[in-house]
C-alpha cells in the first residue's frame, strides 16, 4: 500500500525518556481523533493538538508508493553513520498507516523504530519503542509499551485511569496552550505529589529546534 506523509526531518527527540536522541521524524498525514481543520477543533475528540498533519506538503513529505520507497527516504534523511539509526513514526496518527512491510523495510536498513501514538489502534509486530499518549475519553486499546506520556491536564483523562497499565515509564507532559504556564505548574504539582509520574517537557520548543 502507499503512504501519505506530511514531512520527514532529522532532529533530536524532544520528549519523554528518549529526549535528546538523534532521530528522523516521519510525520504521517491524517488522524482519527481530529480532522486537522481548525473549524472542527472544538468538537474533536482531541482538541489541543499542536501539530499540522494535513496534506503532503511539508519538507520531505509526499505520497510514497511502497514501504521500500518510504524507508529509502527516511534513510537518506538520516544521512549519517550506520550505527544507532533511529526513526520516530508520528503524525497525525501513524497507526492508521504503519504496517508490517514498513517495519520490515526500516529494520532492513538498520533502524530502531519508535512510534508516537494515541493508543486507539493496534500496532504491527516489531516496533522497538512504543509511546502511548491517551486522548480524552478515547478508548486505549494499546495497553502496554515503553512509555505512557499523558498530556496534562485533560478533563476527560485523569492520570489515575492509566497508572496501572503495562508501561516502563509514566510521564505527564504539560499541555501547550494559552494556559501553558498554569499547565506547567499543575503538572509540577501532580508529579511532586504522585511519584509514579515524571515530568516530560517539549524540550525542542524550548531550544528552538523542530
Ligand atoms: C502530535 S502527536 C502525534 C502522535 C499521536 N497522534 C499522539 O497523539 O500521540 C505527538 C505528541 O505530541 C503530543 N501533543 C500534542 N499536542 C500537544 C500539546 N498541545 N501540548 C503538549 N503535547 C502535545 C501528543 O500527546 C503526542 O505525545
Ligand atoms: N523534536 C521533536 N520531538 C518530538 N517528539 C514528539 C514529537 C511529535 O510531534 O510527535 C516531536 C517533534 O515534533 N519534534
Ligand atoms: S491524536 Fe495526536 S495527532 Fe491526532 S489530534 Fe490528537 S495530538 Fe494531534
Ligand atoms: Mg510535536
Amino acid at each position: 500500500m502507499s503512504y501519505a506523509v506530511k514531512e520527514i526531518f532529522k532532529t533530536l527527540q524532544g520528549e519523554g525518556a528518549q529526549m535528546g536522541r538523534a532521530a528522523v521524524f516521519c510525520r504521517f498525514a491524517g488522524c482519527n481523533l481530529w480532522s486537522g481543520r481548525e473549524i472542527d477543533r472544538a468538537d474533536a475528540v482531541c482538541s489541543f493538538c499542536d501539530t499540522d498533519f494535513v496534506g503532503l506538503d511539508g519538507t520531505g513529505g509526499g505520497r510514497f508508493a511502497d514501504a521500500d520507497a518510504l524507508a529509502g527516504a527516511i534513510e537518506r534523511e538520516w544521512a549519517g553513520t550506520a550505527e544507532l539509526r533511529y526513526v520516530v513514526l508520528t503524525g497525525g496518527e501513524p497507526l492508521l498507516q504503519v504496517d508490517d512491510a514498513l517495519v520490515a523495510a526500516l529494520h532492513a536498513r538498520g533502524f530502531e523504530i519508535a512510534i508516537e501514538t494515541n493508543g486507539t489502534l493496534q500496532p504491527p509486530e516489531g516496533i522497538d519503542w512504543i509511546c502511548v499518549s491517551p486522548k480524552a475519553d478515547a478508548e486505549v486499546v494499546l495497553t502496554s509499551g515503553h512509555e505512557l506520556k499523558l498530556v496534562y491536564p485533560q478533563a476527560k483523562a485523569a492520570p489515575q485511569r492509566f497508572a496501572e497499565l503495562d508501561f516502563h515509564h509514566f510521564f505527564l507532559q504539560p499541555m501547550d496552550s494559552l494556559e501553558a504556564n498554569a499547565n506547567l505548574a499543575a503538572t509540577i504539582q501532580f508529579c511532586t505529589d504522585n511519584p509514579r509520574w515524571r515530568l516530560s517537557l517539549q524540550s525542542h520548543k524550548m531550544i528552538g529546534i523542530r
